[in-house]
Formats: structure tokens, sequence, C-alpha cells
């Protein structure tokens, strides 16, 4: 892949984005983005996928210049649809992804990170949805994933101040689950990944599904679901064994 580094060790994916100066989201990007995604969700050496951004940022959104080779409305149109599209996917995901992010998410890096299921940010990270500086608006969902987060007034504020928030207010607003120093951000967000990669593969596939039920509001949908697939882990190999592992006081050996 041109713009992107995977490595798997330990049932851990990390993908990251190497698109220098500033990992900024061309369509190519996006596109191998789009493959990398298709090829991790049927690899059993990938339980858990973590990105990541190489040099200064984790992603300094769509790429502007990128920009000033389109020249009408519908491509425009259709580069938003096809993030978008990635996005979906992406938080939709069977399998768990977390963001760790450094220096910079804006725009559509932002709105990347905000796909992810779990983001964790260096404590002076800028993160924002600059657009409206460029005379713009977001374009790959930002205007509806970041008030789930930080509400509708404080997303408002955002967006037409485009001014970024730091790391260490996006874990306050709920954007980010915890702030770390630059040097221990990245081990932070491994040793997560690392606890998640000893789970069943079936429990975090139920439970990511049943998460998207509560971020949509579908509440009763998403408790009834909850009980029919109570009911399945129940009887599923890795439910008996996780069971069986506590009776005995030991460690649980998943077979996924
Ligand atoms: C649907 C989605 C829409 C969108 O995402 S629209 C884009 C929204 N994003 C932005 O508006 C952010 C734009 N970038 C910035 O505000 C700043 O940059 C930073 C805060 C990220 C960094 O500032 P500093 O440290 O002063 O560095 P620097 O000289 O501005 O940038 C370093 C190099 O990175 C390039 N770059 C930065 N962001 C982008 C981008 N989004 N698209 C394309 N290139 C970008 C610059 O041009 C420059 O490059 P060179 O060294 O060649 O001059």
């Amino acid at each position: 892949m041109g713009f992107l580094q995977v490595q798997k060790e330990n049932k851990i994916a990390t993908i990251q984005l190497n698109r220098p100066p500033a990992n900024a989201l061309s369509t190519q990007l996006i596109r191998e983005l789009s493959e990398v995604f298709e090829e991790l969700e049927n690899d059993s050496e990938a339980k858990v996928i973590l990105i990541k951004g190489e040099g200064r940022f984790f992603s300094a959104g769509a790429d502007i210049k990128e920009f000033t080779t389109i020249d009408n409305e519908a491509e425009f149109a259709d580069l938003g649809a096809f993030g978008q599209q990635l996005f979906d996917r992406m938080e939709n995901y069977p399998k768990l992804i977390i963001a760790a992010i450094h220096g910079a998410a804006l725009g559509g890096g932002l709105e990347l990170a905000m796909a992810c299921h779990i983001r964790l940010v260096s404590s002076d990270a800028k993160l924002g949805l600059p657009e409206l500086q460029l005379g713009l608006i977001p374009g790959f969902a930002g205007t509806q994933r970041l008030p789930r987060f930080v509400g509708t007034a404080k997303a408002a504020e955002m967006l037409v101040t485009s001014e970024p928030i730091s790391g260490e207010e996006a874990v306050r607003w709920g954007l980010a689950t915890a702030a770390y120093s630059d040097a221990e951000l990245f081990e932070k967000a491994y040793r997560l990944a690392s606890k998640a990669a000893a789970k069943s593969s079936l429990s975090i596939r139920y439970t990511l599904e049943l998460l998207q039920y509560a971020a949509r509001g579908q509440y009763s949908e998403g408790a009834k679901k909850e009980s029919e697939y109570f009911g399945k882990v129940f009887v599923s190999e890795d439910g008996q064994e996780g069971v069986q592992a506590f009776v005995e006081k030991r460690q649980p050996n998943f077979k996924n």
C-alpha cells in the first residue's frame, strides 16, 4: 500500500497513515484504507485494529491541494459520499478500531478518528473541524458524529469558530477517552488493544454491534438484540470456555 503501512503482531493490526507532510486524506489514501479494511475483516491475525499517523500529525484532513483539481459539484459530492461510506463501514466494523491521535486530527482527520470505536490522544493534540475557515463544511459526516460526542452546542462552537480543542479538552468533552504524552500514547493504545485482543472475537463483534444501536438511540431494538446475542454467546464455544475457566480459577483459552 502506497500511503499505508500495516503491521500485524499479537493479533493486533496497526495501520500507519504514511503520507507526509500531513497525512492528508487524498482520494487514493481513502481508497487504500477501504482496501485494508476489506482485507482485515476476515484476517484471523487481526483481532483489533490500531490507527495512527506517522510524522507530526495523525491527519490534517482531506487533501486541500487535491480540491483544486476537482471542478464540479457532483465530484465533490461523490468524494464526500466515498469517505462517508468508508467511515460508516469502520463504525459498523466487527473488530475493535482504536485511534491513537497525536499532533492534529483536523477536518477529515477528525472524521476518520470519530469513525473509530475508541480515541486516545496526546495531551497537546489539536482536534477540530476547521472546514468553515475554508468557506466549506465537513463532508465525511463530521456534522453528524461530532455532536454525538460533545453535544450540539459545543459542535456548533467548534464548527463556526474553526478552532480546535486540545487533547486534554477532548477527554473532558468525551471526544477521547484518555490523554497521554506523545511518548506514552502509542504504548498505552497498544496496551488497550492487547486487552481487547485477549477477549473472544464473537463477544467483541456482538458488543460493537450492540453499541451502535445505543449510538443511534435505538434502545428497544438494541436491548432486544442484546438478549438474543446473550443466548448465542452462552452456547458458543468461547462462552462455555469463559465460564468454565472462571469456575476452575484459570485464564480462559478462547478459540474465537
Ligand atoms: C471532507 C473533508 C474536508 C476537509 O478535511 S478540509 C481540510 C480540513 N483541514 C484543515 O483545514 C487543516 C489544514 N492544515 C492546517 O491547519 C495546518 O497545516 C496544521 C495545523 C495541520 C499544521 O500547521 P503547521 O504546523 O503550521 O504546518 P503547515 O506548514 O501549515 O503544514 C505542513 C505541510 O502540510 C501541508 N498540509 C497541511 N494540511 C493539509 C491538508 N489538509 N491538505 C494538504 N496539505 C496539507 C501544508 O500545506 C504544508 O505543506 P508544505 O510544507 O508543502 O507547504
